[in-house]
């Protein structure tokens, strides 16, 4: 297990890090909420590119550090785009980041997704349901737990019935796993950092998990798995926490909240509270 001072003081170099290096992490995301994660992407300090031609992935892969696949929308296109731009960041040896929004729904989704196991995402984050939906699928869990059942986009689990599924799909890939929720849970299937803070309006707008997403794979392009997931997860209750106590209402939430995302030092995003226990 990693000790909680360590855990912080790895949290500031990483946001201290992006800020200085404003790094690239492309994106192949869904159409409902692409602008939210570009400008979510730049207020944390990076920079953003998204594209949805198989090419057009690769080349994202050999120009940054990171990418981030995001299943919400998908095109016919994607059955190609997709696995290509997996299997060019897991050859090359570079971090990518999955979100399996929606998994469940209609097939392409679900073969795409059984695809991408070989891979093994840096980082997978996702609410409750389809973090226990993507580990079922994956038959990381015991048949007793396992569950399949289309869903929509937003969950119907809470955090703790993710934990498992959590703890076995990061045992599998060897990176770390958001379930994000009230309170987010944080796991490299060792430790769990669970992550306070945010606002009951982060789930009265749509995006917020994707453009955490996206800011998810900005800090994996300066940070190994686990701190890139503590701190983009740190620095998103932050924003929300401070967002929340300026707006009162979805629309103008939005808005602040992009604005606290820049707004936020590194110090500031490593002192969010969290607390860790072993997995
Ligand atoms: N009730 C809540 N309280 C605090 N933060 C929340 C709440 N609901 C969602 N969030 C935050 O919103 C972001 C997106 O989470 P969530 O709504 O679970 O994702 P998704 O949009 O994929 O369903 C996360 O950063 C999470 O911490
Ligand atoms: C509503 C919707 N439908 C397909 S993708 C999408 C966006 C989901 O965004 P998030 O999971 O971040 O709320
Ligand atoms: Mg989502």
């Amino acid at each position: 297990m990693i000790e909680k001072n360590q855990i912080k003081a790895a949290v500031a170099a990483a946001a201290h890090k992006v800020r200085e290096t404003n790094p690239m992490a492309g994106s192949i995301t869904n159409t409902v909420t692409i602008d939210f994660v570009a400008n979510a992407q730049l207020a944390v300090g990076g920079s953003a590119a998204m594209v949805y031609l198989p090419d057009e992935g690769e080349a994202l892969v050999a120009a940054g550090n990171a990418v981030y696949l995001n299943m919400g929308t998908l095109f016919p296109i994607y059955e190609q785009t997709i696995p290509a731009t997996a299997k060019a960041a897991h050859d090359a040896g570079k971090a990518w980041v999955l979100d399996p929004v929606g998994l469940g729904i209609g097939s392409l989704r679900t073969k795409l997704l059984e695809e991408l196991k070989p891979y093994k995402p840096t980082i997978v984050r996702g609410n409750a349901s389809e973090i226990i939906a993507l580990a079922s699928l994956w038959d990381l869990l015991g048949a007793e737990d396992a569950l399949d059942r289309p869903r929509g986009v937003d969950t119907t689990d809470g955090v703790d019935a993710a934990r498992e599924a959590a703890v076995a799909l990061a045992r599998y890939t060897g990176g770390a796993v958001v379930v994000s929720g009230e309170v987010d849970l944080v796991t490299d299937g060792t430790t769990v950092v669970r992550s306070h803070g945010g606002s009951e309006l982060m789930s009265k707008i749509t995006g917020c998990g994707c453009s955490q997403g996206g800011v998810l794979a900005v800090y994996a392009t300066c940070a190994d798995a686990f701190t890139a997931a503590v701190a983009g997860t740190s620095h998103y209750n932050l924003a929300g926490t401070r967002a929340a106590a300026v707006a009162t209402a979805p629309a103008s939430f939005k808005v602040t909240f992009i604005d606290e995302l820049y707004r936020a030092t590194g110090e500031e995003i490593a002192a969010n509270p969290m607390s860790v226990e072993e997995a």
